[in-house]
């Protein structure tokens, strides 16, 4: 409700502020008719203007707010802003009015640019459009603002950052650049400096062009500017010599700056990402994490970097070529500000639409990428079905939606580039019809004329570049916005335990444990679980698919934490352990061990430091694994590919249980661990697991297989997330519940009931 007053208040002001810019322009309107009883085409086409100025200003006031307070919901918002940035066009419209009749008037040496009138009504009416402009800003930020208290759950972020000014936006530039440089202080030297040569390159650049003209002034006076034609050669020679020195300095000051602080805060990113809890890796995925990684951290320290180093030198020359072209001539300089506006605006338009198909294309060859990513991925199932051809077709069909976005988008940029080119050449004609008619009327000289066409050049690349690089940096800030989220995200689940007892004894306890995944909160795995095992002992966790078995073996890692109760080693809560500590002594082998892409005795010993060939292979012989390795023709050396590809389940199995008893654990988690195992290297793992056990090690085994289970001193039966029987095979049996109908079927969990 006081949103709505707000904006009704505003709309008040702005219909206010419309009154006031009227009676402005009326009286600059007066004022020049006053003045101009003689009728001639100037003072015709000067009433014109007024009245189209006017018109639009009336028009646009009105939409506006009506607008505002029809749509004062969501759907306002992109409304708003689509008017607000049009808005701009009005001071830009009256400036441009304004020159036209201050050129019209100092050509025909009318006495009305000297009239207080005039002077008077033009002062009042620049006035009156930045009260204008501000109610309307106003207006659209009070609108924003109802619309984010009375959403403030719902909109993406792309949207709210839509809502950005363009204030906000460049505020936001500049902080995730001094965010970006608080993570690697020593870069700070290296870019000031590199700044410095930029403004310094930037500056003697400009004065290029107003010395080639001085030489041409000389040339065409030659026995009379010897001196003149002598001095601006020297001066640009000795610009030229500093521009290049700058312009090297700073590409080379910029880059080093780049290159340190991309690798700083790779660093910092892959970090922080080691340190986040295994819940964080469920919920996001591994390819959003690794375009983090790779494309964000480029993006936003090397298209930051470069994009602020265009920006802060192409504004520079803009500030300095102005001056240069007003102190060469301020009517040429009129003349080319007034076609810039509608250059502007065009680009605005095609601006905008490029920016959709270009976002468009994104999305599509996201999706073609996906589709070559999938097939890739499961190449042995796409051979498996021979569907190589579909797959092919599947891509083709992608490529080609995306091939009919980039032949729109190359519509479009052809016909911008025809129409820019049009006015660029127009502004030319004009210059040269203009200036040389000042350079016949000896205005100006043919050389200043000459600069001017320079400036002008210079002026139009310049603000070209400049739209082209505000959008990137934009770009960039999204993009480290992203990568300082996840430098600075603290992790859910802390492992700063500090206990590290010289040999635990293995004494485990789950103390009414109930828990629930971070990614399905909903979801109770774990219901209000207790049991203990003691040192020694070989335990067999058993259940149904999707019990909670795993869930277990990962509380008992510290992958996550309980919802309530506790989980304890040797009456100490797990997370009181220190962290590298813990998993030295709790060694797991999990249902699809993964390798890593090295060799097989730097997976064996993974994580260990000083670990001899010895150990590794005295390990392997413990987990059966030695003869198979022996065999292949480089032995312990033999990389492993990617994930362990290049060996087979069995194999890969073998080395990873020979990667946890390395570690000599005081408990070992085996979960389903010799599935893939035939009998006899079965036989042969549990004995090496059974000579753990003779040692006082505790085992927690899942397994399916009965022979597996049937060796456990203490069978624990879980279902739903709750244990429902407890005891030895025979016991077990004698009670004929879970376990019995489990063993009776032999394929333990498969087929289980529930
Ligand atoms: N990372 C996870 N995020 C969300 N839910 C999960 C996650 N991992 C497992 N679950 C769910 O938790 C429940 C228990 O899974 P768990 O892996 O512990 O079962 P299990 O008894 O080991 O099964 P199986 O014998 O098939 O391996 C299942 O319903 C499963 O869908």
């Amino acid at each position: 409700m006081a949103g709505k007053m707000r904006t009704v208040a505003a709309v008040l002001l702005l219909s206010l502020a419309d009154v006031a810019v009227n009676t402005i322009l009326y009286m600059n309107g007066a004022g020049l008719y006053k003045f101009t009883y003689d009728v001639n085409y100037f003072s015709i086409f000067a009433s014109l203007l007024d009245i189209w100025a006017l018109g639009l200003l009336r028009g646009c006031v009105t939409i506006g707010a009506v607008m505002s307070v029809l749509y004062n919901t969501r759907d306002a918002v992109p409304r708003m802003k689509l008017s607000r940035s049009w808005i701009g066009v009005i001071p830009a419209a009256m400036c441009a009015y304004t020159c036209v009749k201050l050129l019209l008037y100092s050509e025909k040496d009318a006495k009305f640019p000297h009239v207080p009138w005039f002077w008077g009504s033009f002062v009042g009416s620049v006035v009156g459009c930045a009260v204008f402009y501000l109610n309307w800003t106003l207006l659209s930020t009070i609108v924003t603002q109802s619309y984010r208290s009375i959403n403030s759950e719902e909109g993406t972020d792309e949207e709210r950052e839509g809502l950005l000014g363009s204030g906000a936006k460049t505020k936001s530039i500049f902080s995730s650049m001094k965010k970006l440089f608080s993570y690697s202080k020593p870069v700070i030297p290296y870019f000031l400096a590199a700044t410095s040569f930029l403004v310094g390159g930037a500056v003697t650049a400009t004065f290029l062009p107003f010395y080639t003209g001085q030489v041409i002034d000389g040339i065409a006076k030659i026995e009379t500017s010897q001196a003149k034609f002598t001095h601006a050669i020297v001066i640009m020679c000795l610009l030229t010599a500093l521009t290049s020195l700058f312009d090297g300095m700073r590409t080379g000051l910029f880059q080093i700056t780049m290159i340190k602080l991309n690798i700083r805060v790779r660093n910092l990113l892959f970090r922080s990402l080691t340190r986040q809890e295994i819940g964080f890796f469920d919920s996001v995925k591994t390819g959003e994490i690794t375009s983090r990684l790779i494309s964000d951290t480029t993006t936003s320290t090397e298209m930051l970097i470069l994009n602020l180093k265009v920006f802060c030198a192409t504004v520079v020359r803009v500030v300095l070529t102005v001056g240069f072209m007003f102190k060469l001539s301020w009517r040429l300089s009129v003349l080319t500000l007034l076609l810039f506006p509608p250059i502007a605006a065009v680009a605005k338009v095609y601006g905008r639409c490029l920016k959709k198909v270009a976002k468009e294309i994104q999305t599509s060859l996201a999706k073609a990428n996906d589709v070559a990513e999938e097939t890739c991925a499961n190449m042995r199932t796409v051979r498996s079905f021979a569907n190589e051809d579909r797959e092919c077709e599947r891509y083709n069909e992608k490529l080609q939606d995306a091939y009919k976005l980039f032949f729109r988008e190359a519509l479009l940029l052809g016909s911008f580039i025809t129409i820019e080119n049009l006015f660029a050449l127009v502004q030319l004609v004009l210059t040269l019809f203009y200036g040389g008619h000042l350079v016949i009327e000896t205005k100006l000289t043919g050389g200043s004329l000459v600069s001017f066409i320079l400036y002008q050049n210079h002026l139009r690349d310049a603000l070209e570049k400049l739209t082209d690089v505000y959008v990137q940096l934009m770009v960039a800030v999204g993009a480290s916005k992203k990568i300082i989220e996840y430098i600075e995200r603290e992790p859910e689940i802390e492992n700063g335990g500090k206990m590290a007892p010289s040999r635990p004894e293995g004494h485990i306890e789950f103390r009414n444990v109930s828990f629930a995944y971070p990614s399905r909160r909903s979801v109770q795995v774990l219901k209000d679980i207790s049991f203990k095992v003691s040192p020694g002992e070989v335990v067999a966790l058993v259940g149904p698919s999707g019990s909670g078995k795993s869930t277990c073996v990962n509380l008992l890692e510290h992958f996550y934490e309980t919802t309530s109760g506790q989980v304890l080693l040797d009456g100490n809560p797990i997370m009181a352990y220190d962290h590298k500590f813990l998993h030295r002594m709790i060694a797991l082998v999990g249902q699809e061990p993964v390798l890593f892409a090295r060799s097989i005795k730097d997976n064996i010993s993974y994580a260990l430091d000083n670990c001899s060939l010895e150990e590794v292979q005295q390990v392997a012989r413990q987990a059966n694994a030695h003869q198979f390795i022996a065999e292949l023709p480089e032995g312990y050396e033999t990389e492993t590919g990617e994930k362990g590809m290049q060996l087979s389940g069995g194999q890969k199995q073998r080395v990873a249980i020979a990667r946890a008893l390395i570690r000599r654990p005081a408990v070992l988690l085996l979960d389903e661990a010799t599935s893939a195992l035939d009998a006899e290297s079965e036989q042969m793992v549990q004995q090496a697991i059974e000579n753990l056990h003779g040692s006082g090690h505790t085992v927690i085994v899942i397994a399916h297989r009965l022979s597996t289970v049937e060796r456990a001193d203490r069978i624990i039966v879980i279902d739903k997330g709750s244990v429902v029987e407890q005891g030895r095979h025979r016991e077990l049996m004698q009670q004929d519940g879970l376990y019995a109908r489990m063993v009776r079927r032999e394929m333990l969990g498969l087929d289980a009931p529930g």
